[in-house]
């Protein structure tokens, strides 16, 4: 039976939206009934065995009566045999059997919810990843998470757990009722009046339960943003000594949640008093009259007992049902933030591996066309104003600007993160438009500033760039890449696991394993956004000397930060504010004599 929860804590509850039950919100949700389609026949069937055990459940009061009439040398029905043992022992195959099927039951409601689960966080997961790069800037990336995580493990709680019960306790409560009725319409109509009330009176503490339980997930969210934000920036809090900033940040909002689940916990125990005492000042009242018809001789003790036992089940159902109700609500919100996510534009990448495959090859020509671009999260403001230029196939091309320039963006546009709202991005001299998604990124490659490797071994992580690449790939590339020393010097080689976010490796190392994989994807065109930091001379030797490597034969982008690392380019592009204010050659643009370059130039040099 679904319980209450009564921690703020509870990952269930944590960030889930509180949705309306009606019509609408009905019709949204069942777009991921498909998803329980595949498995239908065992659903179905589940219901069905549902159905059974929770119409058996109701026989038992039956057996009960009859048998404690039976004790005292009555028969209750004709159709049941009229001794103690007979009876008790057909109780005891009947229970048999509910046993089993509820086994089945049980089985089969989390083998569909299990599998239907599986299937749509495959497609979540795939949508997400799959969205357009405005997507993640205006989402916290523990939000998306918890899309993932907390709210597909609601509808899965809804599946496996509260519409099985929702149905279990509708079935004991209409056929509790029925039978009741067939006892003592009187007794029956009393109950009757007294729910509807309890019920009005639940669902009304019920809502204000939930707004104030609401309000510490808020808050229990926003804690978990700091404990989110510090851990990513660990190494930021303890260069600025700032740990006991975060903490005391932190405590002033685990308290809120502290102040808001007390007070919730008070109303929590107002409701829980309440349902006590009315439910069973009910089923007192009920046992009080049965009593006084007993003693009168106008019922039997068995009927009694059949009597008190429904009501129980009666009552036991009324009172489950804000919970459930709760529990349904929260999966109604959870699907539909489930669907907001199905139901975004997702760029064009297929889920299977083949169908990404290059279909048109890219040469190496690219051409930026009078391209005017703002980031859509920020539309007033035009990042790149009428950008244009033209890199020959295998030409070096560097863009040098101040901070915030704009070189950045033109990396993200060439990749397709983002497309310009006016001009033009041409490959091999057609339009970026004319190339599938894949076409495009599979022939591009980055090496970027801040180079992220993900948790696994060094080789997974250069494999990253080719997936199908064999062992000797992998070595081949690493060794082009300078890499190869340092990592056979590792007394786990290529098997070294590389530490969450690549902590395990120092910024030149971690620069030549994106070398690598870069090397293993051989794309066309290269963008190489140049690390701001400064490597320590030996390691800048072994970088560069990776880089001349990566970059031989294929057409270079380099975003440079240091202008001595950019003087062989074929063309130097000067950007600022947007604008492409030079361009030419180190010694052309060094004959400028106010030029920017020349500007810029001076300034490092002179350091
Ligand atoms: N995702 C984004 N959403 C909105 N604005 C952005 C986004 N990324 C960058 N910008 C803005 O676009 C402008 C250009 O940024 P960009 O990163 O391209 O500059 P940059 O020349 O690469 O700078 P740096 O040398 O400091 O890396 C900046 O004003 C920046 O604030």
């Amino acid at each position: 039976m679904a319980r209450a929860r009564l921690n703020s804590g509870n990952t269930q509850e944590q960030d889930l939206p509180k949705a309306k039950i009606n019509r609408e919100s009905l019709e949204k949700i069942t777009k991921l009934l498909v998803y329980l389609k595949p498995y239908r026949g065992k659903f179905f069937s589940a219901l069905v065995f549902l159905f059974l055990t929770s119409l058996t459940g109701l026989a038992f009061p039956s057996f009960l009566g009859a048998l404690i009439d039976a004790a005292q040398g009555k028969q209750r029905y004709a159709f049941l045999p009229p001794t103690v043992n007979a009876i008790g022992s057909l109780a005891f195959i009947v229970l048999f059997v509910q046993a089993l099927v509820s086994y089945f039951r049980v089985i089969w409601f989390v083998q569909v919810a299990e599998n239907a689960l599986a299937d749509i966080r495959r497609d979540t997961y795939f949508k997400l990843i799959t969205l357009p790069m405005n997507f993640f800037n205006n989402r916290r990336v523990g939000e998306l998470n918890s899309r993932i995580s907390a709210d597909l493990s609601q509808i899965q709680d809804a599946i496996t757990t509260t519409l099985a019960e929702m149905i279990r306790q509708l079935v004991l409560m209409i056929g509790g009722v029925i039978l009741l009725a067939i006892f003592s319409i009187k007794l029956t109509l009393t109950l009757l009046l007294i729910l509807p009330v309890l019920i009005v009176v639940a669902v009304f503490f019920g809502r204000f339960i939930r707004k104030i339980s609401r309000q510490a997930q808020d808050k229990l969210a926003e804690s978990n943003t700091i404990v989110e934000e510090t851990l990513q920036g660990i190494s930021n809090v303890k260069a600025f000594v700032n740990e006991a900033f975060e903490a005391g940040r932190y405590e002033k909002k685990i308290r809120e949640v502290a102040g808001i689940a007390v007070r919730g916990a008070k109303f929590r125990g107002l409701f829980a008093s309440f349902i006590v005492f009315c439910l069973f000042g009910a089923i007192v009242a009920v046992i009080w009259y049965g009593s006084v018809l007993v003693s009168r001789g106008e019922m039997s003790v068995g009927n009694l007992t059949t009597f008190i036992l429904y009501s129980i089940f009666v009552g036991a159902a009324m009172g489950s049902f804000p919970e459930l109700y709760a529990g349904l609500q929260k999966a109604v919100g959870a699907s539909e933030r489930v669907l907001e996510i199905l139901g975004e534009q997702g760029e064009a990448i297929s889920i299977k591996i083949a169908d990404n495959a290059i279909n048109q090859s890219i040469t190496g020509n690219l051409n930026f066309d009078k391209v005017v671009f703002a980031y859509p999260s920020r539309a007033e403001i035009t990042v790149l104003n009428e950008v244009s230029f033209s890199a020959g196939s295998g030409e070096r091309i560097a863009i040098v600007g101040p901070s915030g320039a704009g070189k950045s963006t033109i990396a993200g546009l060439i990749l397709q993160f983002y497309h310009p709202q006016k001009g033009s991005i041409l490959f091999d001299g057609k339009p970026s438009s004319s190339y599938s998604l894949t076409d495009i990124r599979n022939q591009v490659a980055i090496v970027p500033q801040d180079v992220l490797l993900f948790g696994g071994t060094i080789r997974e992580n250069i494999a990253y760039g080719k997936l199908s690449s064999t062992e000797e790939e992998i070595v081949k590339a690493a060794q082009r890449a300078n890499a190869h020393q340092f990592i056979a010097s590792f007394p786990e080689g290529y098997d070294t696991i590389v530490g969450e976010r690549g902590v395990k490796l120092s910024g030149g190392q971690r620069q030549r394993i994106a070398i690598a994989r870069a090397l293993l994807k051989n794309p066309s065109i290269l963008i190489l956004d140049e690390a701001t930091s400064s490597l320590d001379s030996e390691s800048e030797r072994l970088v560069q000397e990776a880089l001349e490597e990566l970059m031989k034969n294929r057409t270079s982008i380099i975003i440079a930060h240091r202008l001595s690392t950019i003087r062989e380019a074929d063309k130097i592009i000067v950007l600022e504010k947007g604008k492409v204010k030079e361009s030419g050659t180190h010694e052309e643009l060094m004959m400028h004599k106010s030029g920017l370059y020349r500007y810029l130039s001076s300034l490092q040099f002179e350091v």
